[in-house]
């Protein structure tokens, strides 16, 4: 019989701004995003965007990042989203991290309380990139197609035209 793998855990430091609220925490053993509050109530109007802040604040270790992401149940029922999804939290910040909420509907307001789960934060390794001048780069099976190049959805306007026209 094979044990299970052990999970990758990853401790970072937090800071909780507003001891008043619960701290950021995975709903399910699995899940990739811990939950994050609003200190906050607000109310966005339709098409309104808002920062919001979490009072939370942490320390990545370096070689990894934090991704604020929007929750798929708000955006389904109240076309919750967030403007710059994924938000990026560096590893050398130290702020309050925010949520950049928009509300997409376009009649219905959307009203936040106090302590609301407004957006889950997916802490991952990230690598740094260090970029090497070139004049030619390698060779690839895609090459420069791109934007739609393999093809879109089959009653999208212009469906019948052919790839390369399309993209032009
Ligand atoms: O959703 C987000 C996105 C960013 N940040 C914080 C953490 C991040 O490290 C910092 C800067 O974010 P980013 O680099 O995306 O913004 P910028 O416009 O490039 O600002 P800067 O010039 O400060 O890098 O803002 C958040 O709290 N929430
Ligand atoms: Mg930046």
């Amino acid at each position: 019989m094979t044990t299970p793998p052990v999970p990758s855990t990853v401790d970072v430091e937090i800071h909780l701004l507003d001891r008043g609220l619960e701290p950021p925490a995975y709903a399910h053993p699995g899940d990739a995003g811990a939950d994050l509050r609003t200190t906050e109530d607000v109310e966005l109007a339709p098409g309104e965007r808002r920062l919001v802040p979490t009072g939370v604040a942490i320390a990545l270790p370096e070689g990894y990042v934090a991704l604020v992401h929007p929750r798929s149940g708000l955006a389904h029922r109240h076309g919750l989203s967030i403007v710059n999804t994924p938000g990026t939290v560096d590893a050398g910040y130290r702020g309050e991290i925010k949520v950049l909420l928009v509300n997409l509907d376009p009649a219905t307001p959307v009203r936040l309380q106090r302590g609301d789960r407004i957006a889950q934060l997916v802490v991952q390794r990230v690598e740094r990139a260090r970029f090497v001048a070139v004049d030619d780069l390698a060779p690839s099976v895609r090459g420069v197609g791109g934007y739609g190049s393999t093809g879109g959805f089959a009653g999208a306007p212009g469906a019948d035209r052919p790839e390369e026209e399309k993209l032009s």
